[in-house]
């Protein structure tokens, strides 16, 4: 299935919270959405689930618009969690399952699984709010996943886990990709999101900034070269092709590189001066992107 976000407008007053979003969820892909406070992420994915409206666009999956019975194939789990928290995991789950459609033996095996798979097994008989913030996260997510959802949207699914419940979650989500399934999920933890997505939207004041691979991402944004190349005259680099900003530390030059500046120029320049005992030319990482792309 693919999810498709489509020119997306949304005003709270005379506030804009979304301004035209457009992105896609394509089958198997893990998409990570990131953008700072109030950059308008939960805004889209209510808006996907269809508990809020848009003034504008149109939400699709598989082409097709949300509707009621569309919106029961996506597996959600909201920022503000919601989950009953007086009753028991177990009944809770197998609560939200059947209210999806499945029957009562089918609700159960699916319980049963997810559980076991999430590590809450032996807490199925407590009540939620007897149980750790990171443990009723992971109650959340298999609410999220108890009824085989077609597409998964997950608001801050990482936020307060531990190491462990972190690898737990990624690897529930890329196994969830890995089926075919398009998944979603907006995070603060940018190397983690670096890591593991397939895709990036980086989404700033209701407004798409960048979508594409992180490699794309990266290979978009300014490069940094440090090049050791102790003849150098002072000044060596100033006005090479795609040199954005020059800095020395100590011997070496530290240049800022325009995107798609072709360093084997730069190579040549720097060999004119005499040996080159280092040339390491560094992408940005996604969190030196998204600093860029938010000041932008
Ligand atoms: N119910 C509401 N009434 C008024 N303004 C709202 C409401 N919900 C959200 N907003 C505003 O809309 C904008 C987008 O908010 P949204 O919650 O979508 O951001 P976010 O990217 O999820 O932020 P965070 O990372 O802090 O969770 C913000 O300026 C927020 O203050």
């Amino acid at each position: 299935m693919t999810l498709t976000i489509d020119n997306l407008s949304k005003r709270y007053g005379d506030k804009t919270a979304l301004d035209g979003v457009n992105f896609e969820v394509r089958p198997g892909e893990l998409f990570g959405f990131v953008g700072s406070n109030g950059a308008g992420k939960t805004t889209t994915m209510r808006i996907v689930l269809g508990v809020l409206a848009a003034d504008a666009g149109e939400v699709r999956i598989d082409g097709r618009p949300v509707d009621l019975d569309v919106r029961r194939t996506i597996g959600y789990m909201p920022e503000e969690r919601g989950l009953y928290p007086k009753m028991k995991v177990g009944k809770q789950l197998t609560y939200l399952a059947r209210l999806h459609g499945l029957s009562k033996s089918e609700a159960h095996d699916a319980v049963e699984r997810w559980t076991e798979r999430l590590g809450i097994a032996e807490r199925v008989g407590d009540t939620v709010d007897s149980l750790s913030l990171g443990n009723q996260q992971r109650v959340q997510l298999a609410a999220a996943l108890v009824h085989d959802p077609k597409v998964l949207v997950l608001d801050e699914p990482f936020s307060g886990l531990d190491p462990v419940a972190v690898d737990v979650m990624s690897e529930v989500l890329l196994q969830k990709a890995n089926d075919g399934v398009p998944v979603i999920f907006s995070s603060h933890q940018l190397d983690l999101v670096q890591r593991l997505c397939d895709r990036v939207g980086i989404i700033s004041a209701g407004r798409m900034r960048a979508v594409g691979t992180v490699d794309e991402l990266r290979s978009g944004g300014d490069a940094t070269l440090v090049v050791h190349a102790p003849q150098a005259p002072a000044g060596w680099a100033h006005g090479l092709p795609g040199v954005t900003h020059v800095e020395y530390d100590g011997d070496r030059t530290v240049l800022t590189l325009a995107p798609g500046t072709d360093d084997q120029q730069i190579l040549k320049a720097a060999l004119e001066t005499g040996p080159v005992h280092e040339f390491s030319l560094r992408q940005p990482s996604l969190t030196e992107l998204f600093r860029e792309v938010v000041a932008a």
